[in-house]
């Protein structure tokens, strides 16, 4: 029996109903989507279970019906389709790789693991302590914020630390936001799995990045040692300034949230190198929107004034 796609259904981890595409191979349904464009090369997107150890990438997800009840699986599975189309159908760029890889996901990673990763391969997702997080997979900007990690490593490779670490994490941020789209004026990260018992809090807030603990302002820039303790030098914190920046820029009257992803990504993939600093993504960013909409177009000169705005350039 060859494989077919399929079409089941899923519950979320916030406990909503989703359709999911599926494999119905041999006999039973496969936690697989093979409806994508990158399908024609082979390319799909699978889910794994780590079953609460920490062997990779685990057991792929089988189900007998078609009904799936594993709410991080379903999520992580869903959003992972949700960030392949954005990026294929906003950007023109066929998976991480831009050559239709495989997305491979697994869910229940270790016990109370209150972390997400991309290690290089595939994206990791722990099912979080229930009080700092919940299940990890269950918000499309966390999904969108992984795989955009893997897209930078194939592209401008920024080392994660310092500055170019901090850029990394921003430009995460930045297309994990422009994935899941909501109409969220704050802009938020990680806002529908941070801590489950707070209503309104976030884990990072790109129009505020001190309500987090981030500067927002490069003369608020925390030297931090490059080391684990140090976050790398601050990447997960020196990250609200490029992230200030972005928001400063997309909430200018007359600017898409579709064109400052052009210009955010055509920066990323055309211009920035494994150790840009961020007055190289200053000055790629306005080269990026200069080749798009024109040297004194609204969006080359509302680009200037966002990374002026935060003491860069
Ligand atoms: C929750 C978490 C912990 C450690 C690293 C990351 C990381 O991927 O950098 C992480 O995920 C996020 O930051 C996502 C965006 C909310
Ligand atoms: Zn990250």
């Amino acid at each position: 029996v060859n494989h077919a796609a399929a079409t089941g259904t899923g519950t979320g981890v916030l406990g909503d109903t989703k359709t999911l595409n599926t494999d119905s191979y041999s006999g039973g349904y496969y936690l697989r989507d093979i409806t994508k464009p990158m399908y024609s090369t082979g390319g799909k997107i699978e889910t794994y279970t780590a079953n609460y150890g920490t062997a990779l990438p685990g057991t792929l997800l089988t189900d007998a019906d078609n009904v799936w009840t594993d709410r991080a699986a379903v999520d992580a599975h869903y959003y992972a389709g949700k960030t392949y189309d954005f990026y294929y159908n906003k950007l023109g760029r066929n998976s991480f790789d831009n050559r239709g890889a495989t997305l491979k996901s697994t869910v229940h990673y270790s016990r109370n693991y209150n972390n997400a990763f991309w290690n290089g391969t595939q994206m990791v997702y722990g099912d979080g302590d229930g009080s700092q997080f919940t299940s990890l997979s269950g918000a499309l900007d966390v999904v969108a914020h992984e795989i955009t990690h893997a897209v930078t490593e194939r592209t401008a490779g920024l080392v994660y630390e310092n500055q170019p670490g901090a850029l990394n994490e921003s430009f995460s941020d930045v297309l994990g936001n422009l994935v899941e789209n909501k109409n969220d004026p704050k802009w938020l990260l990680g806002e529908d799995v941070t801590t489950p018992g707070i209503a309104g809090d976030a884990l990072r807030s790109m129009s505020n990045p001190n309500e987090y603990g981030q500067p927002g302002h490069m003369n608020e820039y925390q030297n931090l040692p490059n080391t684990r303790e140090g976050d790398w030098g601050g990447v997960h914190i020196n990250s609200g300034i490029p992230n200030k920046a972005f928001y400063n820029f997309v909430t200018t009257p007359g600017i898409t949230k579709d064109n400052a992803g052009k210009i955010w990504y055509r920066a990323l993939t055309q211009y920035l190198t494994s150790y840009s600093q961020f007055i190289d993504a200053r000055n790629a960013t306005i080269q990026a929107a200069t080749d798009l909409f024109g040297a004194n177009s609204l969006e080359a000169t509302a680009v200037a004034n966002a990374w002026a705005s935060v003491g860069v350039g």
